[in-house]
Formats: C-alpha cells, sequence, structure tokens
C-alpha cells in the first residue's frame, strides 16, 4: 500500500501518455523517486527499469491491461498536502545561504561514483551557474536540491534545513524546477499554468495566466494561445510553458536545468531578464547551463564541476581572478 499521502495524490488530475520503454526508463532515471503501486510497477515496468524504489516527482501507474506502453501518469509535485515534518519557513533556523550542499555524494546503482562530496553555497537572492562537461554531474546536484533524488541526510540544506527533514510537497512548491525537456500535462496550455495554485483552491485570470506566459517569453500570449493543447506546441514555446507553470507557484528558488536550450535567442533574452527581475525580487536561482555567456550575463556565483567533483566554487570575479588554466577555460567559455 502506498503512503495514504500519495494515495490522495492519485486523485489528482491525470495524464495519459502513450511511451516507448526507452521513454519510460529514462523517465524512471530521470526521476528516481517516483512512488508508485509496487504491484502494477512489478507487473508491467520491472523489465524496463530497475529503480523502483522512490519517485517524488510524479506518480506513474501503469494499466492493469493492454498496451503497456502507455503510462498513466498522475503528478503530485506541485499539490500541497498536509506535512508530515516541519517545512523550512515554520523552521527557526535562520541561515546565510539560502542553498547549502555539504560534500555531496552519489553512486550509481553498478557501483560507478556520480557525485563525490560536492559543496556549494548559494545565498538567498542569487543566481548560481552549475558550469561543466556533459556528465559532469549538474543535473544530479540540481535534482538533490528538490528531492528527485533522495540526498544523504546532512548534504542538502535550505535556509539552513536539512531538505530531507522536510515534507517533500512543501519543498517542491517552494523549489521550483525546469527541466531541458519540458514534461507538460496532457490538455491546454492555461490548464498547465493553472494546475499548481489550483491545488490549492486558487484560480488564475486569463490576465494572470497571460501574464505568467509573457514573463516565460511567450510573446503576445493571447486567448488562442491559452486554449492551445500543449500536444501542438513546439519544443521552445512548450519549455517556455514549463517555466510559466513554475512560476505560478510562486517559488523561492527556481533550479533551471538548461531552460533556454529549445529557444531562439530573443526568447532567450526574455527569459533571462525574467530571471533577473525576479532575482530582483528575492528569487533565488541555479542555473544549468552550457551557454557560458548566459552564465556571465545573469550568475553572479558559480561552482565548476568535473567528473563530479568541485573544481571551483565562488563568485565570477573569484572564478574569472583564479590562476587555474582549466578553470580559465571554462569561465571564458572555451571549454565544455
Ligand atoms: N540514476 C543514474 N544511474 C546511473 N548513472 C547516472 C544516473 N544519473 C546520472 N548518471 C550518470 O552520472 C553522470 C552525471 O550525469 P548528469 O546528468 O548529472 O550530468 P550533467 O553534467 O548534467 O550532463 P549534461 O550536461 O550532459 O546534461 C553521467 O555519467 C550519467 O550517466
Amino acid at each position: 500500500m502506498l503512503d495514504t499521502r500519495f494515495q490522495a495524490a492519485y486523485l489528482q488530475p491525470t495524464s495519459t501518455l502513450p511511451c516507448s520503454s526507452a521513454f519510460a526508463t529514462s523517465l524512471c532515471s530521470a526521476s528516481p523517486s517516483v512512488f508508485l503501486d509496487k504491484h502494477k510497477f512489478s507487473n508491467y515496468v520491472k523489465p524496463w527499469v530497475s529503480n523502483t524504489a522512490r519517485l517524488p516527482d510524479c506518480t506513474v501507474r501503469f494499466p492493469q491491461h493492454g498496451n503497456a506502453k502507455r503510462l498513466q501518469i498522475c503528478f503530485i509535485s506541485l499539490s500541497e498536502q498536509p506535512s508530515s515534518s516541519q517545512p523550512a519557513e515554520q523552521n527557526n533556523v535562520k541561515s546565510e545561504s539560502k542553498i547549502r550542499v555539504e560534500g555531496l555524494t552519489r553512486t550509481a546503482a553498478n557501483g560507478l561514483p556520480i557525485l563525490h562530496g560536492v559543496s556549494l553555497r548559494v545565498k538567498a537572492g542569487g543566481v548560481h551557474g552549475l558550469i561543466g562537461p556533459s556528465g559532469s554531474g549538474k543535473s544530479t546536484v540540481l535534482r538533490a536540491l528538490n528531492r528527485l533524488w533522495e540526498p544523504p541526510p546532512g548534504t542538502v540544506f535550505i535556509d539552513g534545513v536539512d531538505c530531507t527533514k522536510m515534507d517533500v510537497i512543501s519543498l517542491r512548491r517552494h523549489v521550483g524546477m525546469v527541466f531541458q525537456s519540458a514534461c507538460l500535462f496532457d490538455g491546454l496550455v492555461a490548464y498547465n499554468v493553472r494546475y499548481g495554485p489550483s491545488l490549492r483552491g486558487i484560480h488564475l485570470s486569463d490576465e494572470r495566466v497571460e501574464e505568467l506566459l509573457l514573463k516565460a517569453g511567450i510573446s503576445e500570449p493571447d486567448k488562442n494561445f491559452l486554449s492551445k493543447s500543449v500536444n501542438e506546441l513546439s519544443g521552445g514555446e512548450a519549455q517556455r510553458v514549463s517555466l510559466a507553470r513554475s512560476l505560478a507557484n510562486e517559488p523561492e528558488v527556481l533550479l533551471l536545468d538548461e531552460p533556454t536550450s529549445s529557444l531562439d535567442p530573443l526568447s532567450t533574452r526574455i527569459v533571462e531578464s525574467t530571471v533577473l527581475e525576479l532575482q530582483a525580487e528575492g528569487l533565488t536561482v541555479v542555473l544549468v547551463s552550457h551557454n557560458m555567456d548566459q552564465v556571465n550575463r545573469i550568475a553572479n556565483t558559480a561552482t565548476i564541476l568535473l567528473k563530479g567533483s568541485v573544481l571551483q566554487t565562488g563568485s565570477l570575479e573569484e572564478l574569472k581572478a583564479t590562476d587555474n588554466a582549466v578553470v580559465q577555460q571554462f569561465i571564458t567559455g572555451h571549454m565544455d
């Protein structure tokens, strides 16, 4: 039986998605802590996926009969269930860092190391770039920050509180994440943007939805766009709708995993301006980007990761001033 919080989550709107077994595998490895009904899982997914442990991101249900390549996904990441532990804001611990990572280590199921003792700090209201070559562990660090995989206790702190001690649903509302490839719910654009607040009984007006879409870089988001099916969106539009959906929750921290990878230069600049505007209002941002120009435009601090270890972390000025030639190559965008 599932934890009662997650049974409740089953009642949330669902999305049915045709998919290949490869997609199912990547879904579960990208979100290794999805809660699921273990019986259905073992019937339908075991051949595809080895990690059955946890799924904080969404609930994945598999049909009892019929086409095993249709996943029914019940998203819970934006819902607010009763807290089983103290959320950060109710805890009186004060911290200079909005985010503190201390000796974060992860080892893959096959024993291969992914992260070795990563430590970094992000000040409240800062934009922190996570830089490094492909496979260096940037997304793994990012996903630990809102427990898309469960970091070891005592390694990830938000406002000084160990994130593993927080209610995961509350954590995710305050620490929003936008993935490189948008993962939208079946249905209309407006439904997606309204989804998080609607779970708290808040209905966003069309005007507010349009405003959020505009902030996310959609130019002239009119009623026609709001009533568009997400299946009709381009990759770049879907990425921006996904950003608008995160912004609708008014997060305190936004985790951005290459948020402009599918965008044209103009839309990229609009998203960057939004990040800077929100930062001015106090939002803390962690940005994974391969684009060093972008990091230079919007980040004030950064961490360079290399093979799962921190090469250097600090302000961009400190990184630029270092004598380390490898750091210099990263920071000037001459190595990736
Ligand atoms: N669940 C997992 N099981 C096994 N290996 C994993 C898992 N998650 C990540 N890895 C491996 O860990 C390494 C770091 O992956 P990660 O996605 O964090 O890198 P990245 O720096 O974000 O890469 P990119 O820039 O290409 O997105 C990769 O070699 C990846 O294959």
